[in-house]
């Protein structure tokens, strides 16, 4: 496959018209609603060879990581899969002993009843065995696809949170664990079946000795596997990329989505159902012709059914040679022969037919283990420093001091043109209340992931006691920093880890959580639930109920709703439950940073009070960075106000500076103030 060309539906104004896009090595095509970009000189077999051999250090890795999850489990895999690539031949040299003897008994009317059942033994034992190798193995696989699971979760897990905030390619892609097991199964298929062609060409190698007609039903039996190799479209082995070009059938994907939970109730109190269903049949009358299906089945689906018929013929060619030497020549093949001949062809043929798609299936796993183990090379998208956190003389001073000198910062892999901050210069002490306010997207958020060291500047620096702040350790400057964002969630584990996890060591104090829950608000939320600290809002919570649904009144049905119910709460009490999180963290007594960016914009105003004095009577100590668009209760507390717009400070000082001033700041504060003043019945 892969000649665009030959392909009905590409109009060569189309090609033109679209080519220059890609890289000038590349060409497409369009089948059905697809588009297929492959280059256009396709690696040769060398270049698959040479492939084969740059997997082997990945292979060789996998095999010890697989022999160390249980080097017993391990050898009995691959005892059973020699087992049981050869268990055929095997098996099939036993009958074909059993039938030689037997015929022979037949043609001299003397059976050798001693060699009947000691041939008939053997083959009994074998299957036996094979029978409890088997059930073994199949025990030892399930165990070791277990550990697997385990094992390479954590080990992706380890090194995706390494990385940082920012995801890599391989977390867009989602490697997983089961990368690891079907590669280890597919290899396991590849070898089996190579074993299995070997040995399957060997036997009747050796049947060609003893037979002179051995070498051409060898040679029949070949020709199907050659026709394959030679008329099967090729996307299947060929490196492609594959995008849907049909935009009828992009909006039916993207019309679909909107029946899906997060958007459910917007279409229903939209009342958008009609809407969406009749622009779905039009689009399925638009669609009625189209072929929808995966490309290579679609090219498959398109070939001439002349070459079907000759691979269909080539099939048969062996039973025809052999039925026309019957026919003519009756003596020259033994009824066994026949047969041994029949079953090890047909053996050989499947083996052959499968061998092509198990490779490249193996192909694509091992490529997708490469990048499972390429995540051992990801870097942290922060540079970790040596400096330790607090230096002695750090230790007397109340709070962390910085410096912004010169700071811009663009978000990785972003689309948009402007930096994210451009040139920021301020100066915070040491146990300052700081404010940052400003309008959406001004850069507020940004300069407190950059001082929480989520990110490091793009250029310019930060100091943090005079040191630039990539040059202390990580995990130091984490200890000594607590962060409370509107971007916090609950994580999916009861609600008392959840508060307790703020300060790992007392996860377990059910006092210290209480306080932490009583200075957010949270507590009144806890106590309202059956469970109270017990309770877990979205755990994992797998039920499935086979041949029961939901719908119906049945115990089982009943059972089913019990085991999927959740706990739900509104966004205020959430928020409150997350902010218990950083009134714990506050406990370890280690903390000198603290930034707070809008964590209460679903709170009451009474609940975002509270929450902000109980935040704010924590002080000591600590140096504290707030960002609200609600500030008019923080400002006048505050020791410093930074005013930003379009990623720039365009004010800072305090309240009364910055209202006498009257620039960017008192504007936003009269708005705000302005609200509350409006004589009633005002617009
Ligand atoms: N993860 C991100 N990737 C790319 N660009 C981002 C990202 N986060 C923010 N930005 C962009 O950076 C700019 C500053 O965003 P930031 O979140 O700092 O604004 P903000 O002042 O906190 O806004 P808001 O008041 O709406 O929370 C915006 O233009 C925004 O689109």
């Amino acid at each position: 496959m892969g000649h665009p060309s030959s392909d009905p539906q590409v109009t060569s104004e189309a090609k033109t018209a679209d080519e220059s896009e890609y890289d000038p090595s590349l060409r497409f095509f369009d089948i059905g609603v697809w588009r297929i970009i492959l280059e256009k000189t396709p690696g040769s077999s060398i270049q698959t060879m040479r492939g084969i051999f740059r997997d082997a250090p990945t292979i060789f890795r996998l095999l010890k990581d697989f022999y160390h999850l249980g080097p017993g489990l391990f050898m009995l895999m691959v005892f059973s899969k020699v087992w049981q690539s050869l268990e055929a031949l095997i098996l099939l040299e036993l009958s074909s002993r059993l039938l030689g003897t037997i015929e022979h008994g037949i043609r001299t009317g003397h059976p050798d009843v001693n060699g009947i059942f000691r041939a008939l033994a053997v083959r009994l034992f074998c299957v036996v065995l094979a029978a409890i190798l088997k059930k073994l193995s199949e025990r030892g696989e399930m165990v070791l696809e277990g550990r697997s699971e385990l094992y390479f979760e954590n080990w992706i897990l380890q090194h995706k949170l390494r990385q940082g905030v920012t995801p890599g390619q391989e977390e867009r892609s989602g490697v997983t664990a089961k990368v690891a097991w079907d590669t280890l199964k597919n290899l396991f298929s590849v070898g089996g079946h190579v074993l299995e062609i070997a040995g399957g060409l060997s036997f009747l190698f050796r049947l060609s000795t003893s037979n002179s007609e051995g070498p051409i039903f060898a040679a029949l039996c070949l020709t199907k596997p050659i026709l394959t190799i030679l008329f099967t479209p090729g996307l299947w082995d060929t490196p492609h990329v594959m995008t849907h070009i049909n935009e009828d059938w992009k909006r039916v994907k993207n019309l679909r989505s909107l029946g899906t939970k997060s958007y459910r109730e917007e279409v229903i109190s939209g009342d958008l159902v009609g809407y969406l269903l009749t622009e779905l049949r039009g689009l399925m009358d638009k669609l009625k012709h189209t072929a929808l299906d995966y490309p290579a089945q679609i090219w498959e689906a398109e070939q001439s059914v002349i070459i079907s018929i000759i691979k269909s013929f080539a099939e048969d060619l062996p039973m025809v040679y052999y039925a026309t030497n019957a026919a003519f020549y009756p003596g020259r093949l033994s009824v066994t022969s026949i047969a041994t001949l029949q079953q090890a062809s047909a053996g050989l043929r499947s083996s052959f037919g499968y061998i092509r798609y198990l490779a490249e299936r193996f192909k694509s796993s091992i490529s997708n283990t490469k990048r499972l183990y390429a995540l051992e090379a990801l870097k942290p998208n922060v540079k970790d420093g040596e400096l330790a956190y607090p230096l002695p003389e750090q230790e007397k001073q109340k709070g962390m001091s910085f410096e912004l000198k010169d700071v811009s910062f663009t978000y990785p892999a972003t689309q948009t043109k402007e930096p994210a901050l451009k040139n920021i210069s301020c100066t915070i002490k040491a146990g300052q209340l700081v404010v940052i306010v400003g309008a959406n997207g001004s850069g507020k958020s940004t300069i407190i992931k950059l001082l929480n060291r989520l990110f490091d500047v793009t250029s310019g620096s930060i100091l943090v006691d005079g040191h630039d702040i990539s040059s202390y350790r990580l995990s130091d400057f984490r200890r000594a920093a607590a962060t409370l964002t509107q971007e916090h969630h609950i994580f999916p584990i009861s609600v008392k880890e959840n508060i307790g996890m703020g300060y790992p060591k007392e996860v377990g104090n059910e006092s210290l959580i209480e306080t932490a829950a009583k200075e957010s608000g949270a507590w009144e939320v806890i106590e309202k639930f059956k469970n109270g600290l017990k309770t877990e809002l979205r755990p994992y919570n797998w039920a499935f109920g086979a041949h029961v649904s939901e719908a119906d009144e049945t115990p089982l049905a009943k059972e089913l709703k019990k085991l999927t119910k959740t706990t739900e709460v509104s966004g205020g009490e959430k928020q409150r439950l997350i902010a218990a999180r950083t009134f714990m963290r506050f406990e370890s007594r280690k903390i000198s940073f603290v930034t707070v960016d809008e964590p209460s914009s679903a709170m009451d105003p009474e609940a975002e009070y509270a929450l902000f004095s109980n935040l704010r009577k924590r002080r000591e100590g600590k140096t504290m960075i707030f960002v609200t668009h609600r500030f008019g209760h923080l400002t006048q507390h505050a020791d410093l106000i930074l005013c930003m717009k379009d990623g720039a400070i365009v004010e800072s000082g305090t309240h009364e500076d910055l209202m006498t001033n009257e620039g960017e700041y008192s504007k936003l504060y009269n708005i705000q103030a302005r609200a509350f003043q409006m004589p009633t019945g005002s617009s």
